[in-house]
């Protein structure tokens, strides 16, 4: 089984239980499921951001980046975080190869732009992806990590992807057997602000309606786009669930909210 894994940078923390995460990956590697991490980082980057006094705004659940801010971006990602990752899972018997979107032309991307009147500078929008360096890994027998940079279409200039947008667009691309976004919450809420409220299950036109709607706010706005960008693109499952101990097999054996193709 080929799994698809977006891991948010809050999911990351010790608190939200990473190292039972990083065990369960571990665990699925040895039993030969082949694996995929994109990573997130944002309350990462935003540390060192505000370490180094740069202000920059969110979006719509994205984060405007100027020029200082894109380095900080690609060095928390790629530096940081996605080595930490690696080094995780080598500490596990698990090998891994560590890149971000713009090795091996993996994510092609156009910047954003505009959005609610705010030039996003560096922020890309997945144009194209290219699986292959990725799928090369795989059958290599290495669990792939991936930051979600990407190299833009054109200038090859390194631009800052949501992870959430990163992942859902290789899930979708590898033709993933399961994408499965391991979050801070339980799952997706019909009302934010009561947890007794996730949806089991929504298909692909219901998801883009509650995008239309606003039911999504920040952060799980790239979420649900990146789910239903998965199953369009070719996965075969979307998972939103909550980290914790076990959190891969019970996204798979159905907690959280399952993202469908078609109404069931
Ligand atoms: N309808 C919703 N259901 C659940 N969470 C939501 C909803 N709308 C917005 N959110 C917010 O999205 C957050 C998850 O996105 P985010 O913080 O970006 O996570 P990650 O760091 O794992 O990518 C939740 O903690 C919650 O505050
Ligand atoms: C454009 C944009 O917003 N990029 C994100 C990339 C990291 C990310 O998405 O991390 P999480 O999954 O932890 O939120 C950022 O700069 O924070």
């Amino acid at each position: 089984m080929l799994i698809v894994l977006k891991y948010g940078g809050n999911a990351m923390t010790a608190e939200a239980g990473a190292d039972a995460t990083l065990d369960e990956v571990a665990g699925l590697a040895r039993g030969g499921e082949r694996i995929v991490i994109v990573h997130g980082g944002g309350p990462q980057i935003d540390a060192e951001l505000r370490a180094k006094a740069i202000v920059e705004p969110r979006v719509a659940g994205l984060r405007a980046t100027g020029g200082a801010a894109r380095d900080v971006v690609e060095y928390v990602l790629c530096g940081t975080v996605n080595k930490a990752l690696v080094r995780a899972l080598a500490a596990r018997g698990v090998p891994a190869v560590g890149i971000s979107g713009e090795d091996g032309g993996v994510l092609s991307a156009r910047r954003v732009g505009r959005v609610e009147g705010v030039d996003l500078g560096y922020v890309g929008e997945v144009a194209s992806v290219d699986p292959s360096a990725v799928a090369a890994l795989l059958d290599a027998g290495f669990v792939v990590v991936v930051a979600p940079l990407a190299l833009e279409a054109g200038t090859h200039a390194a631009l800052n992807c949501n992870a959430d947008t990163a992942a859902g667009a290789i899930a979708g691309a590898l033709r993933a057997d399961a994408y499965v976004v391991i979050t801070n919450v339980a799952g997706v809420r019909r009302d934010l602000h009561d947890p007794s409220s996730v949806i089991p299950r929504i298909d692909v036109a219901e998801a883009r309606a509650m995008l239309a709607d606003g039911t999504f706010t920040d952060g799980m706005i790239p979420k649900m786009a990146a789910a239903v960008a998965a199953i369009d693109g070719g996965a075969r499952r979307a998972v939103v669930a909550g980290a914790g101990n076990g959190a891969i097999a019970r996204a798979l054996a159905g907690e959280g909210t399952e993202i469908t193709a078609s109404p069931r």
